[in-house]
Formats: structure tokens, sequence, C-alpha cells
């Protein structure tokens, strides 16, 4: 068998950390951390040298190693995209990382660079694009198209054949009705409930809590 490369995972914010997380555990070897800000205080880190320019990947051979895209994304976010695709075209490649509690179909397809967190569910026929994360205890349910450098947050329900486009944002404990179709850049708000397709850029808000000044 082939020893798998090491990793050079890039941020080290909450999001690096749980793909520290899974990986360590996965036996995979992690040879730095890039991040412009102090990371000591979190102990996932511990031992690994940290490195705090983006340009310090390059002391690492494109072929000798992967790199993993830590940076998380919040609506309307596009740098983890940048950071990207700035590596890619240096002929880097990114590792597509898959927690070894998720449960992806033998009949599904997770393209490269593509970060399937802990606990989510990708069911039979669904496609899974470049770069996408699918976050914990997400479910894709079947033949759903989820399109390149989309999020889908926490605990988010994507029913059947649901197809997006690329920079798809899925909020946190949405539910998306089965057959819809989401244009780029399109938001779905946390906890909203979507039962109409999105064009380009357009977002549902879902209900929110009413928070009033003590009288
Ligand atoms: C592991 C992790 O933690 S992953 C992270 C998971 N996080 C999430 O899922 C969070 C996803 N984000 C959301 O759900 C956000 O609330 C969003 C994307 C829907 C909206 O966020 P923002 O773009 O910041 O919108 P913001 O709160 O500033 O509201 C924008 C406008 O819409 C209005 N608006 C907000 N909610 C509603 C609503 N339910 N109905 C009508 N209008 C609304 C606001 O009043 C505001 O109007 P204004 O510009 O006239 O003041």
């Amino acid at each position: 068998m082939s020893r798998q490369k090491p990793l050079i995972l890039i941020g080290g914010g909450g999001h690096a950390c749980v793909l520290a997380d899974i990986l360590l555990g996965q036996g995979r070897e992690i040879l730095a951390v890039i991040c412009p800000n102090e990371i000591s205080a979190r102990g996932i880190f511990a031992g690994i040298p940290h490195l705090t320019r983006d340009e310090d990947i390059l002391q690492f051979a494109a072929d000798s190693v992967l790199l993993v895209n830590g940076i998380g994304m919040l609506p309307h976010s596009t740098l983890r995209r940048r950071i990207n695709l700035k590596f890619l075209e240096k002929g880097y490649c990114f590792e597509t990382v898959i927690a070894s509690d998720a449960k992806v179909s033998s009949f599904a397809e997770v393209k490269s660079g593509a970060q399937i967190l802990n606990g989510a569910r990708v069911h039979t026929g669904a496609v899974i694009a470049e770069h996408t994360i699918i976050n914990t205890c997400a479910l894709i349910e079947h033949d759903c198209h989820i399109g390149a450098y989309t999020h889908v947050a926490p605990k988010a329900t994507v029913c059947g054949e649901v197809r997006m486009a690329e920079d798809v944002y899925i909020g946190a404990n949405a539910t998306l009705i089965q057959g819809l179709m989401l244009g780029p850049k399109s938001i779905v708000g946390a906890g909203a409930i979507l039962t109409q397709s999105l064009n380009e850029g357009e977002i549902c808000f879902p209900a929110r809590s009413l928070i009033k000044e003590k009288i």
C-alpha cells in the first residue's frame, strides 16, 4: 500500500481544529499549521510546527504534500476559495477529508478537496463537488448535486434530488425540500425551511428570535 502524503493545514481556527482532530485520529501526519495568529491555546495543535505566512507553504514541494483548507466558510466569505485557487495554480492539491464516523454511500461521489465532517451522511447517487464542506451531522439525501465551494452547515437536511450551483451557503439546521435548484452564491439562513428554488445570490431568511430589552 502506498504511503499517504503528509499534510499542511491552512488555518488555525475552529474549522481547522475539527479537521486536525479527524485527520490525527486517522493517523495522518500534519507537517505544519499555517496561521497568522497565535494558536498555542488550542491543544489539538500541540507538537505541530506553526508557520505564520501563506508563502511558508512554498518551502514544501507541491508533489510532496497535500494541503487541507481549514478556513471556515460563512455567508458571503470568499477567502476559502481564494486560498484554494492560489495554491491550485501553483500545482498543489487539496486532500479530500472524510471523517471516520461519516457515512458516505459507495454509490455517491465525493470530489477532490471536499470535506465530510463527523456524523454527516451522503446517500446514494449524491455528488459532492470540489472543495465543498458537508459539516457535522448534515444529511445529503439521494441524488443531490452539491456544487463546488459550497458549505452545508451542521445538521442541515437536504432532501432528495436538490441541485446546488457553486458557492452556495446552507445554514445550520436548515431544511431543503426535495427537487429544488439553488443558484450560485445563494444562501439559506440557519433554521430556514426552503420550499422554493433560489436564483443567483438570493437569500432565504428564517424566522428569528425576537429579543427585547428588560423593562
Ligand atoms: C461549525 C459552524 O459553526 S458552521 C457556521 C453555521 N452558521 C450558520 O449557519 C449561520 C448562517 N447565517 C444566517 O443564518 C444569517 O442569519 C443570514 C445569512 C441568514 C443573514 O445574515 P446577515 O447577512 O448577517 O444578515 P443580517 O442579520 O445583517 O440581516 C440583513 C437584513 O435582513 C433582515 N433580516 C434578517 N432576518 C430577517 C428575517 N427573518 N426576515 C426578514 N428580514 C430579515 C435584517 O433586518 C437586515 O435588514 P437591514 O439590512 O434592513 O438591516
